[in-house]
């Protein structure tokens, strides 16, 4: 699959701080990638320079087609009603479908008639997806789109972007803070820590080249790469990439997508990234 966003030793600096240094990834068509990372990692930075609201300094991003952001604040004009709102969009984007945006509103049960004020957290981020999607993107983009929603209005937005991407072909980067609210959903990881990217692949075979052991202190792993390690009491904890070790004392499972996550977070040394074409292991 051609890639549709793909960004190259992309370098943004505020002033003097860098907020994204050397980020180099690329995601294929068709898929719907979670973006996590601490506060600061550099997430809404790397969206933005994805949509063209931030210059690089180095590098560069590209998007193969169009575009749509909905930001975290999930901007929409509270004297408007929710007609109002779409014909706005209609004005304001040549490749606007109105029909589309309407039935979308109809099966979420949110009146065109309501004002933007009077929408709930949940209905609100809805008709900014609504919005965003009106202008048929290629690649949509969302910034912590379930932030401040409450767990059954989290299930119903990301259930309904992936109707979306069900429906035709769409690629979808989400940025949370809950890895949870992305297991059932997303199908590639990105992980952004300190501004520098850590992971990028499909979270499926991330999972899968991936072990959790776990073992007495004295058990050892040589040859295996360690993404992170903890030590309690008299065991030993590692989140490994590759073959399980040869020593007999260990017990090893895959982890989780949480799990995985928080064994990067801990340690941002470790990467797990496609080797650049022509460089071997
Ligand atoms: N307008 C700005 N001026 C100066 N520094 C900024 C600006 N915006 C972001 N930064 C800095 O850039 C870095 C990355 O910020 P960014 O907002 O991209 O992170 P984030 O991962 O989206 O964080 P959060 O999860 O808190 O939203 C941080 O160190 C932040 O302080």
């Amino acid at each position: 699959m051609s890639p549709v966003l793909e960004a190259t030793g992309l370098g943004i600096r505020y002033r003097r701080t860098w907020a994204l240094r050397d980020c180099s990834l690329s995601l294929p068509a068709g898929r719907v990638a979670a973006l996590v990372g601490p506060n600061g990692a550099g997430k809404t930075t790397l969206m933005h320079a994805a949509v063209g609201l931030l210059r690089p300094r180095s590098g560069g991003v590209r998007v193969a087609g169009t575009a749509a952001f909905v930001a975290q604040d999930k901007p929409l004009y509270d004297g408007f009603s929710v007609a109002d709102m779409l014909t706005f969009g209609r004005r304001t984007n040549a490749r606007w479908d109105q029909a589309s945006a309407v039935d979308r509103l109809a099966g979420l049960g949110i009146p065109l008639e309501r004002k933007v004020s009077g929408l709930s957290g949940g209905q609100r981020a809805q008709v900014a997806v609504t919005m965003a999607l009106a202008g048929r993107p290629d690649l949509l983009i969302l910034d912590e789109p379930l932030a401040n929603l409450d767990p059954l209005a989290r299930h119903d937005v990301m259930r309904s972007i992936m109707a979306e991407v069900a429906d035709r072909e769409l690629t979808v980067l989400l940025s949370s803070h809950v890895v949870s609210d992305l297991e059932e959903t997303c199908d590639w990881l990105i992980v952004l820590n300190g501004g520098r990217l850590q992971v990028s692949g499909d979270i499926e075979e991330l999972l899968q080249e991936h072990l959790v052991l776990t073992g007495p202190r004295e058990a050892t792993a040589a040859g295996v790469r360690v993404v992170s390690e903890r030590r309690t009491g008299r065991q030993t904890g590692m989140l490994v990439r590759g073959p399980l070790p040869p020593d007999p004392r260990w017990r090893a499972r895959h982890p989780g997508l949480e799990e995985l996550v928080m064994g990067y977070l801990r340690s941002p040394e470790s990467a797990a990234l496609p080797r650049p074409a022509g460089v071997d292991a």
